[in-house]
């Protein structure tokens, strides 16, 4: 049967903007303040997104979250009508407004972990939202998430979903960000990579001093638990404690892999080489280990360009072809090394470049905006078929974005009641688009 790896990208909502809220992410923190221009930043996606289809890849897409989020705010204690929990939100508590209007949804690697049919004991796909618990902002999208992916991978004869984990330092769960799978095949069992940052419960480990460690062991075991893995399908690495404090706040912002081929920066884990080797002893296939040196590539340059949050994607054809940022042009050392690693002797041949510069800012790449599924024909047939790209889809897409979003956002125009407004009766019209059913509170 045909099996193949899904990519599902993040619609990027209505109120996107730059609020400096992921403190540890460089990108959001440089960029706080700055105007957004969502109708721009949504319409990069979609096009990304549209490519990708365009190249015979399957793609769908996972829609956003609601955003001002009202239930947050009245669950904080603010009351009266929708335009006065606004005003009072803005007045007193504006940095806590800024947090339930993010529209950090749009970076769907952190919406779940997903691990696929051929891995798992019971044979179907699992599902576990991410809880997201470092960050404000982020930790009131599980609830949704949860019912987005359950709206759009609904049959439960495929489809095992989880809750999110509890709610606790101890388990912060960054979803697909930190975890990567290798394999033959698509549709044969691989091996999971589980990338954490910290041991919550051992104070010895190592640990970032500077910035946090989004990731816990303990969550990533956790899902491996819940998704019936076991140790010969699984490795648990940790991440450089040194490069978490220079920027690198997800493992996929140093290390991204796709079938057997693992791309990272010689400084993205602890303890390489004897993982490297776990790895491949656990693999049925000759892995591709491309190290980049720092000498070819420094951290800083990586974290700049987003080098490695870009998606390694294997074409119908069965080369393989890397997805970037336009800042990896932009840059010379990595543009460089772009350019000599499709000459070398590894599967990737290709590199494309999309310009997806106000998910860049802040601090999402191309691999942020979208959550992988390996998944095999019948699977496929069971996802809801009005989430998957075609041209169809693009443009009703493209014509609801131009309908309903402006091109112009500051925190300041935050608390307009007519935001909330404009951004309910968008949302509305794409559940009926996407055919979600009821997602969102404002609709239940
Ligand atoms: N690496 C992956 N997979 N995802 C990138 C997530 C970026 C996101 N930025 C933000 O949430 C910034 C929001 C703001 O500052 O307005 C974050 O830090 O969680």
């Amino acid at each position: 049967m045909k099996h193949f790896e899904a990519n599902f990208d993040g619609l990027v909502g209505p109120t996107h903007n730059y609020a400096g809220l992921s403190f540890g992410n460089v990108a959001s923190f440089n960029n706080a303040a700055q105007a957004s221009n969502p109708k721009a930043a949504a319409k990069q996606g979609l096009k990304k997104a549209k490519s990708l289809a365009e190249m015979g890849m399957v793609q769908g897409m996972l829609a956003p979250q609601e955003r001002p989020d009202l239930t947050t705010l009245r669950r904080i204690g603010f009351t009266g009508t929708d335009a006065q929990v606004l005003k009072s939100a803005h007045e007193q508590a504006p940095l806590l407004l800024n947090a339930c209007c993010s529209a950090s949804s749009m970076w769907t690697a952190n919406a779940a972990t997903i691990s696929p049919s051929a891995d798992t004991r019971d044979k179907k796909i699992h599902f576990t939202p991410a809880n997201l618990v470092d960050k404000l902002h982020r930790s009131i999208e599980p609830i949704t998430t949860g019912l987005i992916l359950q709206s759009t991978f609904s049959d439960p004869n495929h489809f095992h979903h989880h809750g999110h984990l509890p709610e606790h330092a101890s388990f912060g769960d960054e979803g697909a960000a930190n975890h990567t799978r290798m394999c033959a095949q698509y549709g044969e069992s691989g091996v999971e990579l589980f990338v954490y940052g910290q041991e919550a419960t051992n104070p010895n480990a190592p640990r970032p001093a500077k910035f946090p460690a989004r990731q816990t062991l303990e969550a990533s075991r956790a899902v491996a638990r819940l998704h019936q893995l076991n140790d010969s399908n699984t490795v648990f690495i940790q991440q450089n404690p040194d490069v978490i404090d220079q920027g690198v706040f997800h493992n996929d912002v140093i290390a991204v892999g796709n079938q057997n081929v693992l791309f990272y920066h010689e400084q993205a884990f602890v303890d390489t080489q004897n993982k490297l080797d776990e790895i491949q002893s656990k693999l049925n296939t000759e892995s591709h280990f491309i190290e980049v040196p720092t000498n070819k590539v420094s951290i800083n340059d990586a974290v700049k360009s987003y080098l490695f949050n870009t998606q390694v994607i294997t074409l119908p054809s069965g080369e393989m072809a890397i997805i970037a940022p336009t800042d990896c042009q932009e840059n010379p050392a990595v543009f460089a090394y772009l350019n000599e690693l499709v000459t070398l002797e590894t599967p990737i041949k290709k590199v494309f470049y999309f310009d997806v510069k106000q998910s860049m800012q802040n601090g999402g790449g191309p691999a942020c905006l979208r959550l992988r599924v390996a998944m095999n024909q019948h699977e496929l047939s069971a996802v809801n078929q009005h989430t998957l790209m075609n041209d169809q889809l693009f443009s009703t897409l493209n014509q609801w974005v131009d309908k309903h979003y402006r091109d112009r956002l500051t925190t300041k125009d935050l608390a307009d009641p007519q935001l909330l407004i404009e951004s309910r009766t968008a949302l509305d019209e794409l559940t009926q688009i996407m055919k979600l059913g009821s997602v969102y509170q404002f609709q239940r």
